[in-house]
């Protein structure tokens, strides 16, 4: 019997018109394809050429359109042809991740039932308790290396989108592919759903995508989301059904709302090999900055014990990035010891400043409220509102993780002109864009031109005139999650110690040279994510063998890792990557 196959190929192994005859014989697809053969890179210039006429084709319409439209086209090329995709992808990192990571990713995700075609990853549901051991097996891929998980509680600043939340795991994982080489046919996106608490979609009235007449109903289960033991058992269930079948599986959890976020982090971060992205890789990535705003005062990194910093958002990343930053200053060389209970932050949440005086704070939060001491700023009271704390508190940087769009308002930003800093760092990093506390023309018109800014979302850079410009960087834990994923896979670190993170943020921190950072710039350019990826991964993997927490997976042993340069190891993983080309599927022997 001859082999046969549609030139419908499952979307890895499709090259469409880019199968030679060859193949097109021996896999019964002669005269199934029209018979001209294209080379990949014709269908390459072919796709971008669709894709910029569709940019030219849609200008002017609303934003919403627009971006929906671009999403569409690429989700398609997702769905036809993988190693298409990705090369696309990679080549494009800077121009394609604002469609398939933040800010579109959230309008997908408000409207993923609406535009869902065909399923994407797996869901694990309330109703699936007790089954999840067998279901895991009906993944039709033999492994797994990284899952990307959620539960759609607490989706970029957009609040509970419940089952519609798989969006944000999808795009994570297209960014592991396209940062860290992680071989497509080896990631998993998955949801668990456990009910929502979002009224709309327990509702379950029609909904409708901007623009659109096409009308949907939600895909979730409709019910509000379990809470306390239930909802652990559920997760507990997933984990242990991961861990049967990939033992090795490094899994990332993404966007959920604090308290779970927290809890989960404890409760498996020493049993598995897991990490939470939006506390730990939101840390690594804010540090980095820190570290920068420093480094562009033309002073020394210790200073950095001297640093006034103000948070607003005490959230999950908010408390993240607190939790990372006070351990730095506790390690930095010649600290005064007598400066160890020193606070050095202001944290807000929509209560106003957080002070010792609030009733029932959360342990993890109270670490940073302020006190009364010798140290306090006289008037500063419980509840302060930032306009205040600002002017009152003068300090070198004011961090945004509130996920409220616009909330460094114009006097906010004339007061940070106040800022003891002769460089006032502002990072506005809530997704997405129409969450980010403020724009980058606002920073450069009301701080000043000497200011430094960074943002979660992508923006563009202002120009100051006189060819002169103010920068916009982009705060976003995508230079860190991969680098921590690909780096835990390929030294098979048992778990994700603090260490491995410190060294991920710390590689990041210093992949900035001098002269960029005095110019303002903070952050590489997202077009160079896979080679920062390599370096942050290498510095992952050095540590986990430095901890003695490797167990490699991989073809390398712990020994021959920890017996390799620095720059051996950098050369490794990268040489580890996955990078996308037709492979043949029929020898032609
Ligand atoms: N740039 C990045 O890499 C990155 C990473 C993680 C999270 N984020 C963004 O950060 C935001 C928060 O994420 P999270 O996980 O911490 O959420 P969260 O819900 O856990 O926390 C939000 C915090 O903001 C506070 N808040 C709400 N309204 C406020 C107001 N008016 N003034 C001051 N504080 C206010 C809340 O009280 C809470 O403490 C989201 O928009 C998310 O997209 C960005
Ligand atoms: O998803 C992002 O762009 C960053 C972050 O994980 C977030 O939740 O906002
Ligand atoms: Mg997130």
């Amino acid at each position: 019997m001859r082999f046969r196959l549609s030139p419908e190929l499952p979307r890895r192994w499709a090259q469409d018109t880019a199968f030679p005859m060859t193949e097109r014989d021996r896999l019964g697809l002669r005269g199934l394809l029209p018979p001209r053969v294209m080379s990949f890179e014709q269908q390459y210039e072919r796709f971008i050429d669709s894709f910029r006429s569709l940019e030219n084709n849609t200008r002017g319409e609303p934003e919403a359109i627009v971006a929906l439209a671009k999403w569409r086209i690429l989700n398609r090329l997702h769905d036809r042809n993988e190693t298409l995709y990705y090369r696309v992808l990679i080549d494009n990192i800077k121009d394609f991740a604002p469609i398939i990571y933040t800010p579109t990713v959230g309008l997908v995700c408000e409207n993923y039932s609406g535009l869902f075609r065909r399923p994407r990853g797996m869901y694990f549901s309330a109703k699936d308790k007790g089954e999840m051991m067998s279901m895991i097996y009906n993944w039709p891929q033999e492994k797994v290396d990284m899952i990307v998980v959620t539960d759609g509680s607490r989706i970029l600043g957009l609040g509970d989108l419940g089952v519609q939340g798989i969006g944000i795991p999808i795009g994570k994982l297209d960014v592991y592919v396209a940062a860290a080489g992680i071989n497509p046919q080896k990631v998993l996106p998955v949801m668990l759903d456990v009910g929502t608490n979002n009224q709309k979609l327990l509702e379950d009235k029609l909904c409708a995508i901007p623009y659109s007449v096409i009308a949907y109903l939600d895909l979730g289960l409709r019910q509000p989301r379990l809470e306390g033991e239930e909802y652990l058992s559920v997760v507990d269930e997933f984990m242990e059904a991961v861990r049967a079948r990939w033992p090795k599986a490094v899994v990332q959890f993404e966007d959920f709302q604090m308290k779970w976020a927290f809890e989960t982090l404890q409760r498996y971060r020493h049993r598995f090999c897991m990490f939470n992205d939006d506390v730990q890789g939101t840390a690594g990535v804010a540090l980095a900055g820190l570290l920068g705003a420093v480094r562009a005062q033309g002073r020394p990194l210790q200073d950095f014990n001297e640093q006034k910093i103000v948070v607003v958002g005490a959230g999950s990343a908010g408390i993240g990035v607190l939790s990372m930053a006070k351990q730095a200053m506790l390690r930095m060389p010649g600290i005064n010891r007598s400066r160890e209970g020193h606070n050095q932050f202001w944290v807000l949440d929509k209560d106003g400043l957080i002070t010792k005086d609030r009733k029932g704070l959360d342990p993890a939060v109270a670490r940073f409220a302020r006190g009364h001491g010798p140290d306090e700023i006289e008037d500063l009271h419980e509840g302060a509102s930032l306009v205040e704390v600002v002017k009152k508190v003068k300090p070198h940087v004011l961090l945004g993780l509130s996920g409220v769009g616009g909330i460094f308002h114009e006097e906010v930003l004339k007061a940070m002109k106040e800022s003891d800093s002769p460089r006032p760092a502002i990072f506005a990093m809530s997704n997405p864009t129409t969450k980010a506390e403020c724009t980058p023309d606002h920073v450069f018109k009301y701080v000043g031109e000497n200011a430094i800014f960074a943002s979660g979302s992508p923006f563009t850079n202002v120009s100051l005139g006189n060819g002169r410009t103010g920068y916009a960087n982009q705060a976003n834990n995508m230079y860190l999650f991969p680098g921590i994923g690909l780096g835990a896979l390929l030294s098979g670190a048992r778990h994700i110690s603090d260490g491995m993170l410190q060294g991920a943020a710390e590689c990041l921190a210093s992949y900035i040279t001098d002269d960029e950072i005095r110019k303002g710039v903070l952050f590489p350019s997202v077009s160079s994510i896979r080679h920062i990826t390599a370096r942050v991964g290498a510095a992952v993997v050095r540590a986990a063998v430095a901890e003695d927490l490797a167990e490699s997976s991989c073809d390398v042993g712990p020994k021959e890792l920890g017996s390799m340069s620095e720059s051996e190891t950098v050369d490794y993983v990268a040489r580890k990557m996955w990078y996308p080309i037709y492979s043949p599927l029929v020898s032609d022997k």
